[in-house]
């Protein structure tokens, strides 16, 4: 408008001022006129010109424009074809404007089909359209919409994991469009779920092998336990958490040491333990006493190197409890030497000792005597009391004698309510006044036994044993004396 003003002032000044310069020269109006009207047409005449040039400028632009315009257009349709996930861009209609290769092979139609339809004519089902609309109004309202769907059955009627992204754009014009593209994970997420449903399987496999081992590992009677390369319990039996009062999980993780039955039986454990992950064996035999009981027991410690399922050092250690094996054994020990009833030695010993004894004497010169003793009339105790007393009088017959003996004397339980005793250095005259002090022990004191005072005497036979006879000899001599004894009245000691 402005431009058309200008123009038009610019024409009638030219007009005007060469109509005016003829006036003034000639003075004729009918000159001048005419001046005025050439002199006005020929602006506008180079005007008109110069908007023909302008108007042909600007139709080779417009033309380029386009050209430029269509070429970036297809170069974009280009780089979308490379794409390999599905893409479309649409309109703020839901008209589809521009779809990538990948998009219309999964809808199975040609391009130029889709191109100007609403994307929701691809929905399989009237709540998907809803959706679609939804989220086209949120992502032109400026929201990004970035989810992930499955089905169950995809286009192709197998399962389908998609990532959707939707997100506003502004094309060549300034207007918004909706740009989709849809990314296919389902090979993705059927490996991710593959791999979680095999470590589910491990895991399962695992507890079960767990399981099943802590059952064997119960079934032991005696303490077990697995503990890792720091000492740590990582499996441990009934019987190993029975014997602290705990259960076996309320164990796991603690340190082997700090549930020792005694302190010194850890002592050794740190030194141990760092042999048997060097891939030593070790066995031994412990002997405790278990502080809050005061129990006395042994044990056979095992210690084994070992790998546990994770492929890490593990020791293994069983604790076999042999302690009534140990009682048993020390109880044979001291059976085949004493007499279990008053712990005397028995005969086996006795003849083992007096061997050495007699021996020595005949070496030496020395003399040696023997003592045979029995109980007078132990049978009527029996008999009034019963055996079980019987017994204890027979206990307290052998500590009267144990208090009657010197150091050098050996005594022994014969047989039944009979007793020896060997005596070395010893000569008949020294060996009576011994017998006469035993006898003295028994008649002057009764022996007391379950709140009963029983009167008790003894008889014997006293026989020095001559460097010509053996020991069965002698004892045959004094086992006359002995005889003599008892027929002579019993309570007495006589010599053979
Ligand atoms: N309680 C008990 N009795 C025993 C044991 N060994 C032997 N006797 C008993 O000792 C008694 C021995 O009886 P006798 O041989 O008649 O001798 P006695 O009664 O002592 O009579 P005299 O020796 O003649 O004075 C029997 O009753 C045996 O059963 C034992 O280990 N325990």
């Amino acid at each position: 408008m402005r431009r058309a003003l200008e123009e038009s002032l610019i024409v009638a000044i030219v007009g005007f001022g060469l109509g005016a310069l003829v006036f003034r020269l000639t003075g004729q109006v009918w000159m001048a006129l005419p001046v005025c009207a050439i002199g006005a047409t020929l602006p506008l005449c180079w005007l008109r010109r110069r908007d023909d040039s302008n108007l042909r400028e600007a139709g080779r632009r417009a033309a380029a424009e386009r050209d430029q315009h269509e070429a970036t257009q297809q170069f974009i349709q280009r780089l979308l074809d490379v794409v390999p996930m599905p893409i479309y861009v649409k309109d703020a209609d839901s008209r589809i404007i521009i779809v990538n290769r990948a998009q219309a092979d999964q809808w199975g139609q040609p391009r130029e089909a889709v191109i100007g339809t609403h994307s929701f004519a691809q929905a399989p089902d009237a709540a998907r359209t809803r959706v679609s609309l939804a989220e086209d109004k949120q992502v032109l309202d400026g929201e990004r919409i970035y989810k992930e769907e499955h089905s169950a059955d995809g286009p192709f009627g197998q399962e389908q994991y998609r990532v959707i992204s939707k997100a506003r754009c502004e094309d060549s014009d300034g207007s918004y469009v909706i740009v989709c593209a849809r990314f296919d994970i389902t090979k993705w997420r059927q490996a991710e779920r593959e791999i979680h449903q095999a470590l589910e399987r491990e895991v399962l496999l695992r507890q079960r092998n767990q399981e099943f081992i802590q059952r064997v590992i119960d079934v032991i009677p005696d303490p077990f336990y697995i503990k890792d390369r720091n000492g740590r319990l990582v499996m441990v039996n009934e019987v190993f958490a029975a014997e602290r009062g705990r259960t076996p999980e309320s164990m796991l993780g603690m340190q082997s040491t700090a549930v020792a039955l005694s302190p010194e039986l850890s002592l050794a454990t740190a030194s141990e333990d760092a042999a048997v992950l060097r891939g030593e064996i070790i066995d031994k035999e412990q002997h405790y006493i278990v502080p809050r009981t005061g129990e006395e027991r042994f044990r056979l410690v095992s210690k084994r190197p070992c790998v546990d399922m994770d492929g890490q050092p593990v020791i293994v250690v069983a604790h076999i409890n042999i302690t009534r094996w140990k009682i048993a054994e020390r109880k044979l020990a001291r059976m085949a030497h004493e007499d279990e009833l008053t712990g005397l030695p028995n005969r086996r010993r006795f003849f083992g000792e007096a061997e050495r004894m007699i021996s020595a004497a005949t070496r030496h010169s020395k003399p040696l005597s023997l003592i045979i003793f029995d109980l007078d009339y132990f049978k009527l105790i029996n008999d009034e009391h019963g055996h079980v007393i019987g017994d204890q009088v027979l206990r307290e017959v052998a500590n009267r004698l144990l208090e009657q003996l010197r150091n050098e004397d050996l005594p022994c339980r014969w047989g039944g309510e009979e007793f020896l005793i060997l005596m070395p250095m010893t000569d008949l005259s020294m060996a009576m006044p011994l017998a006469e002090r035993l006898r003295e022990a028994f008649a002057s004191a009764p022996i007391v036994v379950s709140n009963l005072s029983l009167a008790v005497t003894v008889s014997g036979g006293v026989a020095q044993k001559r460097d010509d006879e053996s020991l069965n000899e002698c004892l045959a001599r004094a086992d006359k004396a002995l005889y003599a004894a008892k027929n002579g009245g019993r309570n007495q000691f006589l010599s053979a």
